[in-house]
């Protein structure tokens, strides 16, 4: 039987680098060692960077492990490792990002995104549940993103995979709320970790097939300069995300949704002032396709409002 006083179990999906890594490290070093983190990721070969910085945390309050949360069996052997075999939090980090025109893309990256984004999660909340549900005690906290409330042109499968968890969330959260489980979805909005690096990698590989020349240039020329700029002036730091989700795990009685970035509510706002959704899809249309010297002149002034004319951008770690 755990005691009020007991450290919480914490296992954290995706360690090796951005959100999960930082967050890792912040809840290991909590200076009242209220937590003891199991920070996995799916290839060890890359746990230098979270163990530098966790520093005296390692192997004290922090443990790495293998998870790779597309593989049953990784999955069910990482849990079994741990001991006692109960945790209080879960924090569903992993995921991958997927951007460019329908048309362009693949159906083995489409499923990708799925079973890393959606069925990775469901996984591994459908193993630690019985635990849970039997020890009557619980956090699940879900990494989505403002694209699982309001889609962005295009990021259709990546948004879509969002949207799933959010509604698998939402459902799941009713059932829970008898055994003292809470479900927490935490929905950033652009973040400078390596998701923006690892996107532009697969945009600078891709030969964009079956798109046409309108689409194209539009992607290419209109929608991926302008995301740059939005990840330079409106991107939070990793650290400024998991300062949000620290207060969430620390909750007594936590949300079902907390929004990370006060400057997207407006985008998500426009759906709720709406239920037909034209609202939101004719405001974005004018904006992205019938406005855009004006589009442009908001992105200038964005910049320069925040001061990033100056200043350089965040390096991801
Ligand atoms: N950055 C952003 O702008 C935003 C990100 N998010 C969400 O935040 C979460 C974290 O992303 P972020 O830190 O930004 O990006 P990163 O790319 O820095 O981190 C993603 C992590 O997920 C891991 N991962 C991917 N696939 C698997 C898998 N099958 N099993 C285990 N781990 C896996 C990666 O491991 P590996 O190194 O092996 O690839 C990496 O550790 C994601 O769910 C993302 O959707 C939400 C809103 C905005
Ligand atoms: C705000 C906004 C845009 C871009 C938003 C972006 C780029 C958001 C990225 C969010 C991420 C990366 C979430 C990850 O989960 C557009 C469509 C260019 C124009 C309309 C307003």
């Amino acid at each position: 039987m755990a005691r009020a006083e007991d450290p919480r179990t914490v296992l954290i999906t995706g360690c090796s680098s951005g959100i999960g890594l930082h967050l890792a490290v912040k809840l290991a070093q909590d200076p009242q060692q209220r937590y003891h983190v199991i920070a996995t990721m799916r290839d060890l070969g890359k746990k230098e960077k979270l163990e530098a910085a966790a520093g005296e945390s390692l192997g004290r309050t922090l443990t790495v492990a293998q998870m790779d949360v597309c593989s049953e069996d990784s999955v069910s052997a990482c849990l079994s490792s741990i001991k006692g075999g109960s945790l209080d939090v879960l924090v569903n980090n992993a995921g991958l990002g997927l951007v460019g025109p329908l048309e362009s893309l693949n159906m083995t990256d489409i499923k990708k995104v799925f079973e890393t984004n959606f069925f990775g999660v469901v996984q591994l909340i459908k193993a630690v549940l019985p635990s849970m549900k039997q020890r009557r005690r619980g956090h699940i906290v879900v990494i989505s993103s403002v694209m699982g409330m309001q889609g962005i042109i295009f990021n259709d499968i990546y948004s879509a995979s969002k949207f799933a968890i959010e509604g698998f969330c939402e459902s799941l959260a009713v059932q829970l709320l008898q055994f003292n489980i809470f479900v927490s979805l935490v929905e950033p909005g652009p973040v400078n970790t390596e998701f923006e690096a690892k996107l532009m990698a697969q945009i600078s590989k891709d030969n964009f097939p079956g798109t046409d020349p309108d689409t194209l240039s539009y992607f290419l020329n209109i929608y991926l300069p302008a995301s740059k700029e939005i990840f330079q002036t409106l991107g939070q730091s990793p650290d400024d995300v998991v300062q949000a989700i620290v207060q969430v795990i620390g909750s007594t009685r936590p949300s079902l949704r907390y929004q990370t970035n006060a400057l997207y509510t407006p985008l998500t706002a426009l759906k709720y002032a709406d239920p037909s959704g034209d609202l939101s899809v004719r405001t974005f249309y004018r904006l992205l396709f019938r406005c855009q010297p004006f589009f442009r002149f908001s992105l200038c002034c964005l910049r320069c409002l925040t001061g990033n004319c100056l200043r350089p951008r965040i390096t991801p770690m």
